[in-house]
């Protein structure tokens, strides 16, 4: 998003073209958050004299992460904060001088007067699906310059990606109706986890985080119900002192909110339900009263402190019954222990019996809220055994990404000087593809992506209605003809230096969450099962094959045998 006001860690800082970008949201993200080497070999090309050599370089990942087969693109827009934004201070060239083996003050002054306005920066809209191989960004500027954009870009996208895909494949598995929540703020890695967490999880799907900061940074919707702590926190009834509650349309006060729930219970106790439960465990009762007393259009209760089905739910009902008559709807309940499939289908029964019994019209459409070290695998048993879960809590596994650690997005030089480079690799999976490429994605009678593939810079486009051979990179025998119904184009210009009106705008946070949950939904399902998915297919034009293999040729040393 781009605004004209203050971020909260301080001004945006204008741009030479006019336009302000925002500060990185991370204040850490200076152009010192780097390895050294990007500073060692900026310096020894500005000794060499070839500094403002003309580089171009590809960001890409080589394998898609959590054994699925796509991945989401997130963390671009704090990679253009970052150009816009890109100075050192006095302090930082001092310490860069003093942390290099030896530094000529000239270099000092070149560094004090860096900025990106002269990079190029091409990417892939954030929130797309992107796949192996296939440059997220394109990046182009003096080499020197180029090179201390590294480890930023690849700090700012490898996180943001993973975990992003991480909540794309929860709600794959939750699927579209449930409610998710992110909860991990506890857990992350830091506090620029925790940030980042909520703000890609969203970006992936969630609906929602309890992370207060993140709400505020990014706008994302806050949700929460309450811990164990609140209910333990009470011992009995007679704690409560404030027992007056107003009715929902305020023009009648409960003088003794306390009571009615007392005789809620006895209710429930004397009906048809009562089979399950007798004497509920009432220090609990008290903390669900105090809770409805402090939130009565809000009341959502953990019932799982003592026992779910004796105690929890039927003091919930008495107190959701007890709101019900002055007017409010209780929200529903958390479980956050035991097995969630049968607490959630003996918790529906439940209130589904008192809305039969009792008469009260919804109530057996109650919110049921899970959570308790859920992941992709846990919300898939628990779909397989059926279960009654309206909303999903998930914290650590989600944003730690417990099950794979880290995306392996790599920055390759892929031209220098208008001259192709290439990396190559006793492992064909690692060579990187050379040439300032176009990427397009090609798209079937059905609507579908077939297929993603790269061109060299000066070739035509793909054309809507025209056979082409899309090859694979490296496999000579993989090969296929493809006509395509709708040709797009991946690799927009997000900056361009001084010609700051010449490029793509920066989106709200909520426009690149509809572009992954659009793409995800119009992606084959044979790519996104869980189960040996499909490998989507990345490929290169048949002219972009044939100068890869022949630079391959004249790079590679001929060896010998004796
Ligand atoms: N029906 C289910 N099928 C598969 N996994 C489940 C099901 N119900 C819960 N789980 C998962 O099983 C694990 C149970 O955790 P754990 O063994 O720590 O028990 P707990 O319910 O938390 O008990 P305690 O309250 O005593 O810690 C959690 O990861 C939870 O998400
Ligand atoms: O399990 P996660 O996916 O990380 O979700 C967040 C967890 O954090 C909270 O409790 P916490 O774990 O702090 O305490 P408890 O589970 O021991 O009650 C909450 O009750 C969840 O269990
Ligand atoms: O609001 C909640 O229920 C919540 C928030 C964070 C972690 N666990 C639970
Ligand atoms: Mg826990």
């Amino acid at each position: 998003m781009e605004k004209t006001k203050e971020n909260v860690f301080g001004d945006g800082k204008k741009q030479k073209a006019g336009r302000v970008v925002e500060k990185p949201t991370n204040p850490m993200v200076t152009p010192l958050l780097n390895d050294l080497y990007q500073f060692t070999m900026a310096y020894a090309y500005w000794k060499a004299g070839k500094q403002s050599e003309r580089s171009v370089f590809d960001l890409y990942f080589r394998k898609n992460p959590f054994g699925g087969e796509y991945t989401i693109f997130a963390g671009l827009e704090e990679c253009i904060k970052f150009l816009a934004n890109f100075t050192l201070t006095d302090q930082e060239i001092d310490f860069v001088r003093h942390s290099l083996p030896c530094c000529e003050e000239a270099f000092c002054d070149y560094l004090r007067g860096l900025d990106c306005s002269d990079i190029e920066v091409y990417a892939i809209s954030e929130g797309s699906v992107v796949f192996p191989k296939v440059p997220l960004l394109r990046i182009e500027g003096p080499v020197a310059v180029v090179q201390l954009l590294e480890t930023p870009f690849l700090n700012l996208i490898n996180y943001a990606s993973l975990v992003a895909t991480n909540a794309a494949r929860h709600r794959f598995v939750a699927g579209k109706s449930k409610l998710l929540l992110e909860f991990g703020a506890r857990r992350a890695q830091g506090p620029d986890g925790a940030i980042s967490a909520s703000k890609y999880c969203y970006l992936g799907g969630f609906d929602a985080t309890s992370n207060v900061a993140a709400g505020r940074l990014f706008g994302i919707p806050l949700r929460g119900t309450h811990s164990h702590a609140f209910v333990s926190s009470f011992m009995s009834l007679d704690e409560i002192v404030d027992k007056a509650l107003r009715s929902s349309d305020g023009k009648t006060t409960c003088e003794d909110f306390v009571s009615l729930v007392q005789t809620c219970l006895s209710k429930i106790q004397s009906s048809a339900l009562s089979g399950i439960f007798s004497e509920t465990n009432k220090s609990e009762l008290a903390a669900f009263t105090s809770y409805a007393l402090a939130f009565p259009s809000a009341f959502l209760a953990l019932v799982d402190t003592y026992d779910v089905m004796k105690s929890g739910i039927p003091n919930f009902c008495a107190v959701a019954l007890a709101l019900n008559e002055l007017g409010y709807k209780a929200v529903g309940i958390r479980l956050d222990s035991g097995d969630l499939a049968y607490l959630s289908t003996e918790a529906r029964k439940f209130f589904c019996g008192v809305e039969r019994e009792l008469n009260v019209s919804d109530f057996g459409k109650m919110i049921i809220t899970a959570s308790n070290d859920l992941n992709e695998e846990t919300v898939d048993a628990l779909n397989k055994q059926g279960h009654e879960v309206d909303a999903f809590g998930i914290g650590t596994n989600l944003v730690t990404c417990y099950s794979q650690a880290a995306l392996g997005c790599v920055f390759k030089l892929v031209e220098i000087n208008k001259q192709p480079r290439i990396k190559l690799s006793e492992d064909v999976t690692k060579v990187s593809i050379p040439c300032k490429k176009r990427t397009y994605r090609l798209f079937g009678k059905e609507g579908y992506p077939l297929v993603d593939i790269m061109t060299g810079e000066n070739e035509p486009p793909p054309k809507v209605g025209e056979r082409l051979l899309c090859r694979h990179p490296f496999n000579e025998s993989k090969r296929a003809y493809v006509v395509p119904q709708r040709v797009e184009e991946l690799l927009k210009c997000y900056w361009r230096g001084n010609a700051g009106e010449a490029r793509e705008e920066l989106e709200p946070l909520k426009e690149i969450r509809s572009r992954c949950i659009k793409q995800l939904e119009n992606m084959r399902p044979d790519h996104m099962r869980r189960l040996n998915p499909t490998p989507y297919k990345v490929s290169v034009s048949a002219e972009l094959y044939d100068f890869i293999h022949n630079l391959w040729l004249n790079e590679a040393p001929v060896g010998e045998l004796h």
